[in-house]
């Protein structure tokens, strides 16, 4: 943080230390005042000028530090321009200075003064006012007091009053001279000297604990003045921006770096919170807060935060506030399946994995969406966020709302204390999955389209929105096309989610998986039961056989019911035939769910790619694919004969 107390080292506890700066009559004073002050301040005396002065004052800065200086006439405007620390003049003027002109006119007729800069107003009149016979003169730097010298000869001055460079001069080539400070100045302004000192040790101390603050704040922090000057910032901030101290300390913000301008608060004196915001090629957490002081608008901050690290909190208050989030169990390796189309979608779930954008799974329910959706979670590069799933048409509408959208504290009758995180939020750096999206309400299908629009959730009740990165998978078995027809799903919120697809084909349709699919379900349900399904090889084959024949409207999670059915009645020893298959699963042997005429065509198709994809799978050998499959050699070779 800039230290804008440059001579002040930290020396809160220790007695102040003024400076006196003045030669020949002032010094003369000084010395004689400076005992009355030594209970309150080191008094230091320099009878020096300007530049010279300059040096011993920085001399003494280098060592215990000087808390103000106290000067007067030129060499104390030279010595407020080019010090670090404040500077305090003695002032030639009012009452004071009317008691000296008085006396010095009743002495002579040829009467000058002579001040330093302009001439005060107030004087000029007071001369006029009471026709005092004196010559008004002033100069600005060493070379002028010459030249005020000469003129005072020229005009035959006998008695000149001024401030002490002119009154050595004046001395020097014979004039009578007197200095133009009273004791009652030089002491105002040792009063202003201490004043000051005491400011700046104060301004200092406050410098101190901010800067130890601001030095431990992660958040980058950056004040400017109200002429958008930046006087104080943080390592953090420097971090943030990528800039050096000396880029940024002392210069107008919105030259330097127009991303981080402070304008338009310095203007409005409104605050601005928690907007994000691309800065240096980062995107961070931006508020600009205006300081007020007194009513006054003194300047402006900005806090900079680092989203990564605001997430790490936010997310370890999200998990201790939401218990929704679901541990995902599978990854695109456990969507099983050879066929075609299953490696065709597993490729393109793969792709769909490296992007963020909305994704839409489309399938007959039990075909495996909900593990698809983690699969793609799993694979992309928020693997290690959370993945929240809910069911859309498992509420009603307003459970849902405030379920997706959470409420803020007093939002309605019976709203929590605290308020709610909805799921959007719970889900935040993660995906969020919206199994039944065409069960939305219309109400909710607008609100979902505006979070994904502008990437902000709007609590119930709330005004502020709160900015989300949530990865959003829909999915449907429904026709979503058809319900945008009906007036039921919002056209606009069909376009957003129709981006990446991907359609799970249901299992009728791909009947060669039915062996893999089988035995990895079997595998799996055994090992949850703590089963060894080996044993029960025969009854298998003969499930498959019969499976083949089958239509499976309810799909894997189907498949997955009568294989677990299979496996826990055999084990207990209540299975031990093929024949009593019929009592176990009667759906198998009951035509009428197989579905019309068009399935029985496709069902024969579907049994000539699983018949050709076992035999591939067995090299050819006919024997072994029988086996495989459960059949006989004699059945195999009449079912192939029947496809052809
Ligand atoms: N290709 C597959 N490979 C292995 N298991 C699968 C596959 N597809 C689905 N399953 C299993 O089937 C069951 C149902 O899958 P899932 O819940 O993902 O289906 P869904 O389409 O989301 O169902 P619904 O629409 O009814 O919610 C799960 O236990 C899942 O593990």
């Amino acid at each position: 943080m800039v230290d804008t107390a440059a001579g002040l080292k930290n020396r809160s506890d220790t007695r102040l230390r003024i400076a006196a700066v003045g030669m020949h009559g002032l010094r003369d004073m000084l010395e004689q005042l400076a005992p009355e002050y030594a209970h309150r301040a080191d008094i230091l005396i320099i009878d020096k000028g300007y530049e010279q002065a300059v040096q011993s004052v920085q001399a003494l800065l280098r060592q215990d530090g000087v808390d103000a200086v106290v000067s007067a006439g030129s060499n104390g405007s030279y010595l407020r321009a080019h010090l670090p620390v404040p500077v305090a003049t003695v002032r030639a003027g009012g009452f004071d200075l009317m008691e000296l002109l008085a006396h010095a006119a009743r002495q002579t007729r040829s009467l000058a003064m002579v001040v330093h800069g302009q001439i005060p107003e107030g004087l000029r009149a007071l001369v006029s006012e009471f026709s005092l016979p004196v010559h008004l003169l002033s100069y600005q730097d060493e070379d002028q007091a010459k030249t005020c010298v000469q003129r005072l000869q020229d005009l035959g001055v006998e008695v000149v009053l001024a401030p002490g460079l002119v009154v050595d001069l004046a001395r020097a080539v014979g004039l009578q001279a007197v200095l133009l400070y009273s004791p009652a100045a030089v002491r105002a302004a040792m009063e202003d000297g201490i004043e000051m000192a005491r400011a700046a040790r104060a301004e200092a101390a406050r410098h101190d604990r901010l800067r130890a603050m601001l030095g431990h704040l992660r958040d980058g922090v950056l004040a400017v003045d109200v002429h958008d000057r930046v006087y104080a910032l943080n390592p953090s901030m420097l971090n943030v921006v990528n800039l050096q101290e000396a880029d940024l300390l002392g210069q107008v913000l919105h030259e330097v770096q127009p991303e981080l301008s402070l304008q338009a608060i310095l203007r409005s004196g409104k605050p601005e919170l928690e907007k994000v915001q691309q800065i240096m090629g980062r995107t961070l957490v931006v508020t600009r807060l205006p300081i007020i002081e007194q009513g006054q608008l003194n300047g402006a901050v900005l806090v900079c935060q680092d989203p990564a690290a605001i997430q790490r909190v936010d997310r370890s208050l999200r998990s201790r506030r939401s218990r929704t989030g679901k541990a995902t169990r599978y990854t695109l390796d456990d969507l099983i399946g050879h066929s075609d189309v299953m490696q065709s979608l597993r490729a393109v779930a793969h792709a769909y994995a490296r992007s963020s954008a909305t994704a839409l799974i489309v399938g007959e329910s039990g075909t495996g969406k909900e593990l698809l959706a983690q699969g793609v979670h799993n694979a992309s590069a928020r693997h290690a966020q959370p993945f929240i799933a809910v069911n859309c048409g498992a509420f009603p509408e307003s459970l849902l709302e405030s379920e997706l959208f959470g409420y803020v504290e007093g939002a309605f009758t019976g709203s929590s204390r605290g308020g709610k995180i909805g799921l959007f939020e719970a889900a935040h750096t993660g995906t969020l999955f919206l199994d039944e999206i065409g069960e939305l309400p219309l109400a909710l299908q607008t609100r979902l389209l505006r979070v994904l629009q502008e990437k902000e959730v709007l609590r119930i009740g709330a005004i502020e929105p709160t900015p989300l990165d949530v990865r959003v998978i829909a999915a449907t078995h429904q026709n979503l096309e058809l319900l945008v027809e009906q007036g039921r799903f919002r056209q606009d919120l069909y376009y957003r989610l129709n981006i990446l697809v991907l359609k799970l084909p249901p299992l009728r349709q791909r009947l060669e998986d039915l062996p893999a699919l089988m035995q990895h379900l079997q595998q799996k349900l055994a090992h949850d039961l703590g089963l060894d399904a080996t044993s029960q090889a025969s009854l298998f084959h003969a499930l498959l056989r019969l499976g083949v024949g089958y239509a499976w409207p309810g799909n894997i999670r189907e498949l997955e019911n009568i294989v677990e059915r299979v496996l826990v009645l055999g084990m207990a020893g209540l299975l031990t035939k093929e024949q009593q298959l019929s009592q176990i699963v009667p759906e198998l042997y009951d035509r009428q769910a197989e579905g019309g005429g068009e399935w029985q065509v496709r069902q024969h198709q579907d049994e000539q790619r699983l018949l050709e994809a076992v035999l591939a799978e067995c090299g050819g050998n006919r024997e072994q694919a029988a086996k495989k499959l459960g059949i006989s050699r004699s059945t195999l070779w009449r079912r192939l004969n029947r496809s052809t």
